[in-house]
């Protein structure tokens, strides 16, 4: 155990690897981000959860320096990430890799090491992302899935100390995706810090303890895995009424969508409202309850979906 791992499993570790201080970051007319705060600590592993456009990928291309924010402030390692020297313990995968199409994959892996003082063994590298067998492949002839493997694992090619992985897993089969949380797993054990996004909090949920919400450029939770489950655990109880439900007042009704002759009813508890239905006598027909997809759930938190 290094230094810092003990440092960190005993939770002493109170080291700021990334701070995001009133960042705002506007392209034109959008504002991708709107006055973010957010401060990882050595050794965490923290998701980052939001819908398309959240401004997920925005917020880390502000951390790995490779966009300035339009106002507030960014640090990396203690300062300026766009400052070559505070990147020097950084690894990164990008949403999109572009990779030399006619180099093959282990020539990519050399040309990557060979920019870091002390690079991980490439046999170890290999291994762990489950690249041997491709090793010859030109990178230009890997499916989507396998290139995904490759830029994951060059974000550690330098034993980095803190890695940013944009949706990591996008395009990977169940076994590979596996894998993956293996490997970042067994980075974070090691007193590595991690920033990943996702659309998906069962991803999150597999690796990180610490959970950011973000909607619409802002911050809506920053929480445990179980307290944002909680938030944004709603259901949705569908019905066909002769009746508007307006008048009926019914309690932990958030939001109510119409589609056609149905109704569907955004909830915490879907027993509870079925419930008050019967209790407050709806006549209602064709019940159907479902969970809401993430997307639908920020709509409800946004307050883009009012009752
Ligand atoms: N280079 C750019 N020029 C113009 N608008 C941009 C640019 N990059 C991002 N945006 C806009 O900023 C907002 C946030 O985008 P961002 O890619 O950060 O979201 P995201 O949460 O990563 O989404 P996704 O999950 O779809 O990748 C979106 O409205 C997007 O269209």
């Amino acid at each position: 155990m290094t230094e810092r791992t003990a440092e960190v499993a005993a939770g002493k570790s109170t080291m700021i690897h990334a701070r995001a201080e009133g960042v705002t970051k506007s392209f034109g007319s959008t504002l991708a981000l709107d006055r973010v705060d957010l401060e990882v600590r050595a050794g965490e592993l923290v998701g980052l959860l939001g819908p398309n456009g959240a401004g997920k990928s925005t917020l880390v291309s502000l951390f790995t320096g490779g966009r300035r924010p339009t106002a507030g402030r960014v640090e990396l390692c203690g300062g300026d990430p766009r400052d070559p020297r505070n990147r020097r313990t950084l690894g990164a995968t990008p949403q999109e890799t572009g990779l030399p199409a006619s180099l093959r994959v282990g020539e990519v892996v050399d040309f990557v090491r060979a920019h870091f003082p002390n690079p991980l063994p490439k046999a170890e590298l290999l291994d762990r992302f489950g690249l041997n067998d491709l090793v010859r492949r030109q990178t230009g002839g890997l499916s989507g899935g396998q290139k995904r493997r490759l830029a994951v694992a060059l974000a550690f090619a330098g034993r980095p100390e803190i890695v940013f992985l944009d949706e990591p897993t996008t395009g990977l089969d169940v076994e590979a995706r596996r894998d993956l949380w293996e490997a970042v797993r067994s980075f974070h054990a090691d007193g590595g810090t991690v920033v990943l996004t996702s659309h998906y909090l069962e991803e999150i949920e597999a690796l990180a303890e610490r959970v950011v919400v973000i909607a619409e450029g802002r911050v809506l939770a920053d929480d445990s895995v179980a307290a944002v489950r909680g938030l944004i655990k709603v259901s949705r109880v569908s019905l066909t009424s002769p009746v508007p439900l307006t008048g009926f007042d019914l309690e932990g009704l958030m939001a109510v969508e119409q589609t056609g002759d149905r109704m569907h009813l955004l909830t915490p508890d879907a027993d509870r409202m079925v419930r008050e239905l019967v209790k407050r006598n709806v006549p209602f027909r064709d019940l159907e309850v479902r969970p809401t997809s993430l997307e639908e759930a920020f709509l409800v938190l946004t307050g883009k979906d009012q009752k």
